[in-house]
């Protein structure tokens, strides 16, 4: 069952809780979301050179992230986390578990993250009113950053955030802190330093091992727990930190036709999980109904995690 509630309008409401209407001299998409030409600390979205008080540690991020994420590394963490016999709980139940995760590797973004879930849902809720799968994919596709927990393992923040890139080939020049992969042993291997590596064309994102992080593992769960949501939600959850595709457009010769097809959706998701990142808060429980009636349409009441 699908319960109906108010649309999101045209104000927010700012941290002590007064409502502020949303800049109208702000760059509006298609059916009204707001794109802020800066993030909360005065920059440009993801500047990974700008002075801030989270450079440095975001760059420390990447250097580990780059030196430690291997083919060997990736296999053993899917092989692992792909048994899914740690936890049993709902959906809901892993959006309250994410407010005690905070991203080291976001430039953009300080806030907890059930903010960010809820502010990317309901900004695309905004524009596209009647794509429900793509407002549940909004609300879950970051909630593998659980991963952190103690109960998840207490995975170390360089294996489970940041953005992601297929190991197994060659590291392109557009990722992020690339100077880092130097010292990754991959690098010099030259089974997987070229433009194919242990991949061929056309041979498809689902053949690609990709750095092992929150992406992948929810992706595991939603498919395990075999969810309703169509193939496009798979795969917004499954590539969305792969900015050196869907920004850069690299990696494009090991695609097949329906990642093609699927990776206009994830441009389209992008543009709602970046720039809703903001200091607007959404009010949880008037919105909750709506997203438990979503989790009760494409999801078990309790899933393996
Ligand atoms: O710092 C961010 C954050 O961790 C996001 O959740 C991820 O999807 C991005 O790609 C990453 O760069
Ligand atoms: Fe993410
Ligand atoms: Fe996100």
């Amino acid at each position: 069952m699908t319960i109906i509630i108010d649309q999101p309008d045209h104000f927010g409401s700012d941290v002590e809780g007064k409502t502020v209407p949303i800049d109208e001299k702000e760059l509006v998409l298609d059916g009204g979301f707001v794109m802020p030409h800066t993030n909360s600390f005065g920059h440009t979205f993801r500047d990974y050179n700008a002075e801030s008080e989270r450079q440095e540690g975001v760059e420390n991020f990447y250097r580990k992230n780059h030196i430690y994420q291997s083919v060997d590394f990736v296999k053993k963490m899917r092989e692992e986390y792909g048994k899914l016999n740690r936890v049993e709980m709902s959906m809901w139940e892993c959006c309250e578990l994410l407010n005690e995760v905070v991203d080291e590797s976001d430039p953009d973004l300080d806030e907890p993250q059930i903010e960010h879930l809820l502010q990317t849902a309901e900004a695309i809720r905004k524009d596209y009113p009647n794509e429900d799968w793509l407002h549940l994919t909004g609300l879950i596709h970051d909630l593998g950053k659980v991963l952190l927990l103690p109960v998840f393992g207490g995975l170390p923040q360089w294996a489970v955030v940041g953005d992601t890139f297929p190991v197994g080939c060659r590291f392109d020049e557009s990722i992020i802190h690339h100077k880092h992969f130097k010292e990754n042993p991959d690098y010099n291997n030259p089974a997987y330093n070229t433009r194919y590596g242990m991949y061929s064309e056309k041979c498809g994102l689902n053949n690609v091992l990709m750095s092992w992080g929150h992406d992948d593992y929810m992706y595991l769960v939603a498919k395990e727990n075999k969810t309703t949501l169509p193939s496009a939600a798979l795969f917004i959850i499954r590539y969305h930190s792969f900015y050196a595709l869907h920004r850069e457009g690299a990696y494009k010769h090991l695609m097949n036709e329906e990642d093609f097809e699927n990776l206009e959706w994830l441009h389209i998701f992008n543009k709602y999980d970046l720039y809703s990142k903001s200091k607007v808060r959404i009010d949880v429980e008037k919105v909750k109904p709506y997203y438990l009636s979503l989790i009760e349409k494409y999801f078990p009441a309790k899933l393996k995690w």
